[in-house]
């Protein structure tokens, strides 16, 4: 499903080189629940965003559902990403202007999903989530947990193949946490997705499949 080879990243600011990925060889099967852990600055968002076609390797090879995506021009790619990838953030990412429906349709504009297949497909996440009665809600009036249900309404809206999430439960007290997990492990067991999350919290990742450790940009073995 996702396959990483090589992939390798090098910042380069005026006074200083960081390698925030040295050589990662990386296989994500279809269906499977992968964690990644390891102390701040080691590269596990640098490594999402990398999978997620929101930053481009230095060096290396991606492959994402048997298709290799480093040949691809910008346009494939935000295509792709939007038809097949959805992303779930730490801070929650949700437009503050935009009611909570508004904002799970987001990715289906892009989509040029039709108006009332919008808020029909909309409505169908917002229930997964638990939260179609909040739908004319703005962001601003929920909890933390709740906004981060209506981001993984957004982030399966359009039935993307892969989750992507980068530290989903960071921001949220222990119970909204275990919620939040629960949903995804939910998507997971029942609806075949594919997910891989950045997490600090061990008892998070010995949920699922597999637990990848960085350290330094590199995988520890
Ligand atoms: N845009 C950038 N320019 C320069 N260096 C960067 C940039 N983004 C990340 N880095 C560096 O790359 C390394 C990896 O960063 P990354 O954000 O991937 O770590 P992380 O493991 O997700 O950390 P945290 O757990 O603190 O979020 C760090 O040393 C960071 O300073």
């Amino acid at each position: 499903m996702i396959h990483l080879q090589d992939i390798t990243k090098v910042y380069q600011t005026k006074s200083i080189e960081t390698t925030a990925l040295n050589r990662i060889n990386l296989q994500v099967e279809a269906g499977e629940f992968l964690s990644i852990m390891g102390p701040s600055g080691c590269g596990k968002s640098t490594l999402l965003n990398i999978m997620g076609l929101i930053d481009e390797p230095t060096a290396g090879h991606i492959a994402l559902n048997g298709q290799q995506i480093t040949a691809y021009n910008s346009r494939s790619m935000a295509r792709f990403r939007n038809e097949q990838l959805g992303f779930i953030f730490q801070s929650f990412h949700l437009i503050g202007e935009l009611s909570v429906l508004d904002n799970v349709e987001l990715p289906l504009i892009y989509r040029k999903v039709s108006s009332k297949d919008r808020r029909k497909m909309a409505e169908a996440a917002l229930e997964q989530v638990g939260l179609k009665n909040r739908m004319r809600h703005f962001p601003g009036q929920l909890s933390g947990g709740q906004k981060q249900r209506v981001a993984i309404a957004r982030a399966i809206v359009g039935q993307p193949k892969v989750i992507l999430a980068d530290e989903p439960t960071g921001n949220l007290d222990s119970v909204m946490g275990n919620e939040i997990m629960n949903i995804l492990l939910h998507l997971n067991q029942e609806q075949k997705a594919t997910i891989v999350m950045v997490t600090h919290d061990e008892t998070m990742a010995r949920k699922t499949h597999r637990l990848v450790r960085l350290f330094d940009g590199s995988q520890v073995l």
